[in-house]
Order: structure tokens, then C-alpha cells, then sequence
């Protein structure tokens, strides 16, 4: 496949090129049409997505999925799944979609089934023994805080799943997590701890990470200061890594050392053992069904038809607004204060995987790839950035991301709720429709304005709208949701590097940098 002609060279690139160049039809003629709602929504596991905001008609969905079919997506996605080395910069297969539980029979073996099983039950059982007071610390304290000492992928996955999944956190175990290396950031979480009581999970897929290994040289300073036994501080360390040789190097106890594999992408190693601090957090049966979730994606993903494939149209809306309609940005507004990390770590995901410069055949891309992905809490935005996008002079495409069924105990829960959902479905709609220079004067002449107030500042009120907008609704936000969610994102950008004709999975970019500082580092700084 890796002699694939390039995205332009197919004729259904070259079709989509004639119709972005056709003049655009405005999205309030396109949300008239009868059915567009029902003809452009699709579910599958636990999420709904509707797509009728987005900027494309019956032709242009065609040519998405022409040229969903002329990129051999299902081709690629199949490599993916059998654990062929799509990873071709680094000869390594992606098998994150292996570790996500399950029965034995997949398509990459039962060898690596079996080995996935064996770490996943050692995580799960330590996690649960952990949250029930056997583990124990150095003089026989159960441990009441868990500091998870990691960055990049080795932080954003479970740190935001955390946050996602607040409500199912245990009291007994507090689990906190550090990725700077500014000393501010350890010494806030450690001000308020015991160390009798506190755990440290060191999580580094390489195990040379210097920000990683500055903040676990200095936990170990931190027990030693308060008391722990040089011999016992092996007893509030683990280590979740790829390559176990180098942590033993650094005195982890191999019995406390979970293991996950390089064909892991740090970025894509959530389901794997470096989701522990996760269990320990939401309990083993919960971090289960978050991976439940992420396989019933899969399973969506590998057998739905193109047309109502949810990663394989958000990818390909995607490419239309990055490609076509020469959008450079996405932005992702969350309706549910708990998915207050999300963006972040689809930021990594996507921008890591696909900010990519080089065909998959070394030559220069010829296409533009990986978006700018930014956003965040959407209520919040519309009181901070939301101004921009309404009236600023940057066309961008948004993911409105909402929760259907919400049950936090409190009494105006509801109330709460309503106001949130309202807000989503307003600004999508604002976004869309816009409002016109005359709608605008006559609005201002309707609330009183006078003729000559109302012709002056109509010009500042109008919106240009068309803004295309993805409305991505989850049932409820349980842990069997956000992995289905995760899986979502992580699928669209593998298709969209699979268009594109990009590695998703290495990550070259961020050598240069390290490279740099560690010779700086050895010049004496
Ligand atoms: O898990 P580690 O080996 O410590 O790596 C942590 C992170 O750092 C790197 O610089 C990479 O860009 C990320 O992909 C990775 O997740």
C-alpha cells in the first residue's frame, strides 16, 4: 500500500476540488432540506453524531466517500488491526486496539492476547489491592494518595479520563498527577502528603524521559527527607514502562514494574498498564468498561459501512473543511465540565500523530495535514473566545461535544443540565445560520433603535455564519461512553493520516528539541 498514489492524484481528490471551487452553498439552505437531520446522524456505541451542520450536500458526501474508498481506508485499517508494521519509520505494527480486553480470537493473535490478558489482570488486581489497603507502604500504612509522576502520553490519557469519570473516584485513595518538571508543580501536590501513606507510579514508555525521571529522582528525595528507609523506598515506587531494563537500572522492583509494548504509542497507551493510576482512581470493573467502550468503537469501526462509519465521517468532514475548504484549525467545545481534559489530550493525539510534513514514500506532502486542535469547555469558551468565531476573520470548523442524560446528586441537577444542552444547541445553530446585515437593522429597529442607530450598528451585529459544526452527543458520561469517545478521536485521525498518506505514529518532531537540550546540557547549559 505504501505505493498508493498520493491524495491528489486520485480522481475523487480532484472531484472534490472542482466542487470546493463551485460557489458554496449557504448552510441555512442546506439545514432546510427535508430529512437532513435524520439522513446525516448516526449512533453507535452509546454516541450520536450529527452532521448536518457540516458544509457538504449529497455530491460532496459522495466524493468524501469515493475517496474514503479510493484511499483504501478499509484496506488500512485492516493492516492496523492484523499488526502489520504501519509504523514504518519506526518498523513497529499499532496494536493499541488490542489491549482493550476481550475475548482471544482477534485479528493480531493470541499470543498477544494472552499477554495483553496477563498484564491487564496484574494491573487490575494491583489497583484493587491498592484501593483495599493490602498494598502497604514501608511501615504498614495503607495508602491514602497515589502521585502519578509521567508527561505527554504518559499523563494526558488517564489524568483526563480521571477528570472525566470524577464522580466514580474513591475517597479512600486520593490519585494526583505531575508532568512539569517545575519543582512548583511536585512540591503542590507533595506540601500536603505523608509519605508513609504515599505511593509514587513513575510512567515513561522509554524510561528517558528527562522531565519524567527529574520529577522521580526527586519523589525519591522527598520520601528519603521525610523518613522512609533508604531500603524501603522501593516499596512506594512502580514503574509502568516498555523497557523494563532501564527502570530496573533505576532501582524499580520488577514485581511492582507493569509493562506495556512498543507497538504502543505513548499517545495511544491509556488501555494499556499506564492506565493504572486510572483504576486505582475509578476501581478495576470501571477502567474495564472503559476499555469495553473502546472495543465496541472498534467493532463499529471495522464493520460499519463507510456512509454511517463515525470515525470514517468525521475524518472525512475533517479533510473536507481542512483540504477544501481550507480550514487550518478545528476547534472542540465540551458541554460537561468533567471532559475539562479532553481537548488537551486529543490535541496530543491528533497534532502528534498527524502534524506530519512527509508522505508515507519520504516525499514532501502535498496536501495539508494534521489541524491545529484547540478549544476546550464550550460554556466557557462562549464568555472568552466564542467572539472570534462568530465575527473574527478565521473560518473554522467546530466539534460541539454533549452529554444527553446527566445525573449529579444535586437538587437543581436538571435545572443545570437544561441550561448547558440549551447553550450547545444555540451556538451551533448561531453558528450556522449567522444573521444577516438586514435581519440585523431590522432587529435593531424591532428592540427600538432608531433608523439611523440601527443602520450604524447593524454592521457590527451581523454574523456571517456558515461555521460547520459536528454535534456529538453521549448518552450519559460513564466510563464505557469515554472510551467509546476516545476510540472515536483516535480512529478519525488514523483515517485522516490514512488520506492523507502520512505516519500517524511516530513522532520525529519532538527529537530535535530534546536533542538540542541534552547537548546544550552537556556544554554546561
Ligand atoms: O512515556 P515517555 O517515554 O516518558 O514519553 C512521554 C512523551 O514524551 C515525548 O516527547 C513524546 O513526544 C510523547 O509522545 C510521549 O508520550
Amino acid at each position: 500500500m505504501t505505493t498508493m498514489p498520493l491524495p491528489v492524484a486520485l480522481p475523487a481528490w480532484q472531484h472534490l476540488q472542482a466542487l470546493a471551487n463551485e460557489p458554496p452553498v449557504p448552510l441555512r439552505e442546506r439545514l432546510a432540506e427535508p430529512e437532513r437531520a435524520r439522513r446525516l446522524t448516526w449512533s453507535a456505541a452509546g454516541l450520536t453524531l450529527d452532521a448536518s451542520r457540516q458544509a457538504i450536500g449529497t455530491e460532496i458526501e459522495r466524493a468524501l466517500l469515493d475517496l474514503a474508498a479510493q484511499s483504501q481506508i478499509a484496506e488500512q485499517r485492516e493492516a492496523m488491526f492484523r499488526g502489520e508494521a504501519i509504523n514504518t519509520t519506526e518498523g513497529r505494527p499499532v496494536l493499541h486496539v488490542a489491549l482493550r480486553g476481550g475475548e482471544a480470537g482477534g485479528p493480531w493473535g493470541n499470543a498477544i492476547h494472552a499477554l495483553v490478558q496477563r498484564e491487564l489482570d496484574r494491573v487490575c488486581r494491583f489497583a484493587e489491592e491498592l484501593r483495599a489497603g493490602t498494598v502497604r507502604g514501608h511501615a504498614g500504612d495503607a495508602f491514602t494518595d497515589v502521585v502519578n509522576i509521567g508527561i505527554g502520553g504518559s499523563d494526558l490519557g488517564p489524568r483526563m479520563a480521571a477528570d472525566a469519570l470524577a464522580h466514580l473516584a474513591s475517597d479512600a485513595v486520593r490519585v494526583h498527577y505531575v508532568s512539569n518538571p517545575d519543582a512548583w508543580a511536585l512540591w503542590s501536590v507533595l506540601r500536603g502528603l505523608d509519605a508513609k501513606r504515599t505511593l509514587f507510579i513513575v510512567s515513561s514508555k522509554t524510561f528517558t524521559t528527562q522531565e519524567t525521571l527529574t520529577n522521580a529522582a526527586s519523589a525519591r528525595h522527598w520520601l528519603a527527607d521525610q523518613g522512609v528507609p533508604a531500603d524501603a523506598i522501593a516499596r512506594h515506587l512502580v514503574a509502568i514502562t516498555a523497557t523494563p531494563a532501564k527502570s530496573a537500572e533505576l532501582g524499580y522492583d520488577p514485581e511492582r514494574t507493569f509493562l506495556f509494548w512498543d507497538w504502543v504509542g505513548g499517545r495511544y497507551s491509556l488501555w494499556s498498564a499506564l492506565g493504572l493510576p486510572l483504576a486505582i482512581g475509578i476501581g478495576a470493573a470501571a477502567f474495564r468498561e472503559l476499555l469495553a467502550g473502546a472495543r465496541a468503537m472498534d467493532g463499529h469501526f471495522l464493520h460499519a459501512p463507510l456512509q454511517e462509519n463515525l470515525p470514517v465521517r468525521l475524518a472525512l468532514h475533517g479533510v473536507w473543511n481542512r483540504n477544501f475548504l481550507r480550514m487550518p484549525t478545528q476547534l472542540i467545545a465540551c458541554y460537561a465540565s468533567r471532559l475539562v481534559r479532553f481537548v488537551p489530550f486529543v490535541q496530543q493525539m491528533d497534532m502528534e500523530s498527524n502534524g506530519k510534513r512527509t508522505h508515507l514514500d519520504g516525499s514532501e506532502a502535498t496536501v495539508d495535514t494534521g489541524p491545529i486542535v484547540w478549544g476546550g469547555l464550550g460554556i466557557d469558551g462562549q464568555h472568552a473566545y466564542f467572539q472570534l468565531v462568530h465575527q473574527g476573520r478565521h473560518a473554522l470548523p467546530v466539534d460541539f461535544i454533549g452529554v444527553l442524560s446527566e445525573d449529579t446528586p444535586l437538587p437543581l441537577a436538571g435545572a443545570h443540565h437544561a441550561v448547558v444542552n440549551l447553550n450547545l444547541r444555540a451556538q451551533a445553530q448561531a453558528m450556522a445560520l449567522g444573521r444577516t446585515l438586514e435581519e440585523t437593522e431590522a432587529q435593531l429597529l424591532k428592540d427600538g433603535a432608531d433608523a439611523e442607530t440601527a443602520h450604524a450598528l447593524a454592521p457590527h451585529r451581523q454574523f456571517p455564519g456558515n461555521i460547520p459544526s459536528h454535534l456529538l452527543w453521549l448518552d450519559r458520561l460513564d466510563p464505557g461512553r469515554l472510551g467509546a469517545l476516545i476510540a472515536l478521536y483516535e480512529h478519525k485521525v488514523f483515517c485522516q493520516a490514512a488520506i492523507w498518506r502520512i505516519n500517524a505514529f511516530d513522532q520525529w518532531g519532538v527529537e530535535l528539541g530534546k536533542t538540542m537540550a541534552k547537548a546544550m546540557e552537556r556544554a554546561g547549559g
